[in-house]
């Protein structure tokens, strides 16, 4: 089986890509051959397959919400070839036996790569401690409790000393639940102004404080997940330059919202944690400028509608992102001329690769053909209803955006393609 794509632009240079069964052959400005499938590039960009290293596909037990199929048809959407799913679906994945049924499951549902988290302790929540060991050994593409902060500390130091033990990263939804009283937003001068319970920050920070200690006594590769604080920042940056090992993500929403957009009781604006304020949005910003961010992972939570509307006190925790990342980060960072494209699939497909030992995605012959064509050149807005996903809730619809994926290719396999 032979793919052909014409006319895409990779380094700034028109050219053709040859693509035959999973494999690239053959990248040259002509290419002369009778292929199976000729694909169209109209003189687009071709990225290497993005990395998502955080979402959730709720399957099993919450299909309602999103499954395996629809998570990976919108990633693919979104131009990722790889994606990291979070265990916390019904049963939780904290077995080994467990786990091999999602490995099953994912490559039997998925269109895209599907790489699998293991919990570190059972339903997410208790201070057992599971069979890391075995789990990694299976497959696991690392071990997270997201969804809840790891309360006890000696079950996250007991965690960090297997991962560190099998070479696995440990990724750390941080929240002390003694913090949180109920808050469904930031706690500060937004949420007085309308009303609403906060949460403090402090949730965050002196849980953070506390594993980065543990993660020195450990030497575990220690990854925060969603990064939302100024103070977080400055803890990740001291720890790097202390020697630490310690990776930080970032999801897009804690870029570009922070709690003075929420001006009603607005569901879609609702994600843990929680977007807090402009000085912290602008920290987050220069973090990841200066490196001390390491990624960029949406935390793809799909919700129903019916969890989704309301009013802030009932709405479910989340926002979806697989489908509007791209196009955002590369309005923001790419188009207005602060960072290359380099920089960009830097943090959104390389380091993810990296820093969960996944193959680099690279457009060169040889590797496998995982891709996309981006137009980067016509404006569109984002519209939900065209989400592939089951989950429409984001906070970003109608945003005018540069970046929509015209075909992506995962294996040698066209996954989408705008029609
Ligand atoms: N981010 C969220 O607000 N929700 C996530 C859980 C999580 O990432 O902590 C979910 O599973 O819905
Ligand atoms: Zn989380
Ligand atoms: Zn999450």
């Amino acid at each position: 089986m032979n793919t052909l794509i014409k006319n895409v632009v990779l380094h700034h240079h028109e050219t053709s890509i040859l693509i035959h069964d999973q494999k690239i052959v053959k990248i040259a400005p002509e290419i002369d051959v009778s292929a199976d499938k000729v694909i169209d590039g109209q003189h687009n960009i071709v990225i290497p397959g993005l990395i998502d290293t955080h979402v959730h596909f709720r399957d099993p037990g919450l299909e309602y919400k999103e499954n395996i199929h629809t998570g990976s048809l919108a990633a693919a959407h979104g131009g990722f070839t790889t994606v990291c799913a979070m265990p916390n679906v019904k049963p939780v994945v904290d077995t080994p036996k467990k786990l091999q049924q999602m490995f099953q499951r994912n490559q039997e549902r998925s269109v895209i790569n599907t790489q699998q988290f293991g919990a570190i302790s059972n339903d997410l929540t208790a201070n057992h401690i599971d069979d890391i060991k075995q789990m990694a050994k299976l497959g696991a593409v690392g071990f997270t409790n997201d969804g809840h902060g790891v309360q006890n500390a000696d079950t996250m130091y007991q965690a960090m000393k297997a991962c560190q033990k099998i070479n696995k990263p440990l990724v750390a939804h941080v929240e002390d639940d003694n913090f949180i009283h109920g808050g469904v937003m930031n706690a500060g001068k937004a949420s007085t102004k309308l009303g609403l319970p906060g949460m403090s920050k402090l949730s965050e920070t002196t849980q953070l404080a506390r594993d980065l200690v543990m993660a020195e006594a450990t030497g575990v590769h220690y990854h925060v997940a969603h990064i939302s604080t100024k103070k977080s920042v400055e803890l990740v940056r001291i720890a790097k330059a202390h020697g630490i090992n310690v990776t930080a993500e970032v999801s897009p929403h804690h870029l570009f919202l922070d709690d003075e957009m929420i001006t009603r009781d607005n569901p879609m604006m609702k994600m843990n944690p929680p977007l807090r304020t402009p000085e912290d949005r602008r920290a987050l910003i220069g973090g990841l400028l200066d490196g001390t961010i390491d990624t960029v992972a949406t935390d793809h939570a799909p919700h129903s509608k019916e969890e989704k509307s309301g009013s802030m006190m009932s709405a479910s925790f989340g926002i979806v992102g697989l489908e509007t990342s791209f196009s955002l980060m590369y309005t923001r960072f790419v188009k207005s001329g602060l960072v290359s494209l380099t920089t960009l699939l830097k943090w959104m497909s390389h380091q993810p690769a990296k820093l969960f030992q996944l193959e680099d995605p690279q457009i060169k012959v040889g590797h496998h053909a995982n891709l996309s064509i981006m137009d980067v050149d016509h404006p569109f807005k984002i519209n939900p209803e065209h989400f592939l996903s089951k989950g429409k809730n984001t906070p970003f619809a109608g945003y005018k955006v540069y970046g929509q994926t015209m075909v992506t290719i995962c294996n040698g396999k066209i996954v989408y393609q705008n029609k």
